[in-house]
């Protein structure tokens, strides 16, 4: 019998593409193949074609099946910063149906160290910018066999380039339409291998079907849910491509055919002369950036008219940020997304018919959601807050080689427990209020506490550590530790927080400070009390 208030995803509009998704994406490619500008870098304002996209992600294709690539356990590495010529190899690997791990281009040799042994590529993409870091840890990763490099015309330090990687297996007189993707069951085959810590622990790798992306695709054509922008109309993205965000938005925009700008990183005004020179109709950014849309008087000294469309996601955003971005670019409201890694995209859009600034949205077709109450297992009705949980083929497969991981997040129904507090209103608007994991999100990149602890854990006077994420206006949280000292050994908060920068991407450091403690709140089974680490800095903020 079907469980009651459950939430069922708005009536598709289109059927979700049958095979692959890399047949989808070289069809979508090929049919856009006329439009000059594909990908432009607003930094340097170069730019890369949908043909030349098309092309070259065939030609590598027919290259690494000649290398050999396609055994059982092989798996592509792209490395790289937002690049005009990062979904190349992503886009190879899916024709092929070979996984694809992304990897992020600041982590320290330690962390990419760590992010690489989870999915193990046997062939590493890079940018020049990653080779270092990459060239670095290769020597410890014997299952990455070889490198390439994406953004040069010439090899680098001995390494090739994609060009003289080609010439190996193909040549110029390749004809990309003799070329065809490979067809399997898109709900068994892995598109991709996405890093995310989940509810609680150290970062997993994410297995994303190639089934997640087509559903994913139905999305972003959808005239409620989708992006409002028609073929060749310009989006800005400054989300990263090697987080699912970026990813999974950037990929569905090739089936949409639209001119990506993308921007590195966040830089006040060469994100708004970007917006003024490209005449950008649709941005979509983290919440941060919305904080400074809704308060930097630089907004003022640019032209922004030609804005329709401004999304968020990844993070809460406050009601009162989103009415103030809307207001002062005389917009009706803000599209806002909600999604896990583990959702493999957004999964709660706010539908362009019906915005409520401030909700996160409405379930998005083909997903299934409930909130539920944890005491009783039992789906709550309206306005009632509890867990939310998620039921679609969009979902991830589970967690990369550990199964124990993936029976804690989904059920034996097959229901993702979000770790997400919230509650829906009788129109089934969904609101999110608050998170129950330990997940930390600052700037809406992902910090995991246990991840940090063990790291401080690694220092010689430090008895035992505990990581909280700090309320923050404009990064939403900042990672922040209480720390218990050897005994007689003393240490200074810059100290700690010098000897964990050192260890870990900028994006984890202790911002949120130290607090030094007797003791780290813990349960009668060891469990560490992440609440009351919260109230601990709660309680040192009230003194200040
Ligand atoms: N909108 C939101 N409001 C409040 N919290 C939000 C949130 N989105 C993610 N989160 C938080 O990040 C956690 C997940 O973090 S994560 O694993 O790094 N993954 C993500 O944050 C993630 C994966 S896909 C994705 C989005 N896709 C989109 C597509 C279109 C659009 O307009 C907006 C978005 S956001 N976000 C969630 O569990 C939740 O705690």
């Amino acid at each position: 019998m079907e469980e009651e208030n459950i939430m069922h995803g708005a009536e598709p509009r289109d059927l979700v593409h049958p095979g692959s998704a890399g047949t989808q994406l070289y069809r979508s490619l090929y049919k856009f193949s006329y439009f000059p500008e594909a990908i432009v870098d607003a930094h340097t304002h170069e730019v890369i074609s949908y043909a030349t996209i098309f092309n070259v992600s065939c030609r590598l294709a027919a290259s690494l099946e000649k290398y050999g690539l396609g055994k059982e356990d092989d798996v592509v590495g792209v490395c790289s910063e937002n690049n005009l010529n990062f979904f190349s190899p992503v886009l190879a690997a899916l024709y092929l149906g070979v996984p694809v791990a992304t990897s992020n281009d600041m982590y320290t040799d330690g962390e990419i160290s760590g992010h690489l042994n989870i999915s193990k590529p046997c062939i590493m993409f890079c940018s020049k910018k990653a080779l270092p870091l990459i060239l670095k840890v290769q020597k410890n990763l014997h299952f990455m066999k070889k490198v390439v490099v994406i953004d040069s015309m010439y090899d680098m330090n001995g390494v090739e380039c994609i060009n003289t990687f080609m010439n190996h297996y193909t040549d110029h007189t390749f004809d990309p339409l003799k070329f065809q993707p490979k067809e399997f069951d898109p709900l068994k085959k892995t598109a991709l291998i996405m890093s995310s810590s989940g509810t609680t622990g150290l970062p997993k790798g994410v297995v994303l079907s190639h089934r997640s992306l087509t559903i994913r695709f139905v999305h972003s054509r959808d005239p409620i849910y989708g992006t409002r922008t028609i073929p060749e109309t310009s989006i800005l993205s400054l989300v990263p491509f090697h987080h699912a965000f970026g990813m999974f938005t950037t990929l569905s925009y090739f089936v949409v055919g639209l001119r990506i700008v993308m921007l590195k990183k966040f830089e006040g005004e060469l994100f708004l002369k970007t917006i003024q020179h490209y005449k950008i109709p649709t941005i979509v950014v983290a919440p941060p950036v919305m904080v400074f849309l809704a308060k930097s008087p630089l907004v003022d000294k640019y032209d922004l008219s030609s804005l329709r469309e401004v999304a968020t996601g990844g993070a809460p955003i406050g009601k009162d940020v989103a009415h103030a971005v809307a207001k002062r670019l005389g917009l009706s409201g803000i599209l806002q997304g909600y999604g896990l890694t583990e959702t493999c995209c957004a999964v709660v859009i706010t539908p362009h018919d019906n915005l409520r600034t401030g909700s996160a949205g409405k379930v998005v077709p083909y997903v299934k959601a409930k909130i539920l109450d944890k005491a009783t297992g039992k789906a709550l009705g309206p306005n009632e807050r509890g867990e939310i949980c998620f039921k679609s083929e969009m979902l991830m497969k589970g967690y990369h080689n550990n199964p124990e991981a993936t029976r804690e997040t989904i059920d034996e129904d097959g229901w993702l427990h979000s770790g997400d507090i919230g509650y829906y209103e009788e129109d089934g608007t969904i609101y999110i209020v608050d998170r129950l994991k330990e997940l930390i999100k600052y700037k809406g990149y992902q910090v995991a506490p246990a991840e940090l602890e063990n790291l401080l854990l690694q220092h010689p006077d430090i008895a035992d550590a505990g990581v909280t994420g700090v309320p923050d206006g404009f990064a939403g949280q900042l990672p922040a530790a209480c720390i218990v000292l050897e005994p007689g050994k003393t240490l200074t908060e810059k100290e700690v927080v010098d000897f964990l920068a050192e260890r870990v991407t900028p994006t984890k450091y202790l911002r949120g400070g130290v607090i030094f403690v007797d003791r780290i709140p813990k349960g009668p089974t060891g469990k560490l009390m992440r609440q009351e680490l919260r109230a601990i800095f709660a309680a040192k903020k009230a003194q200040t």
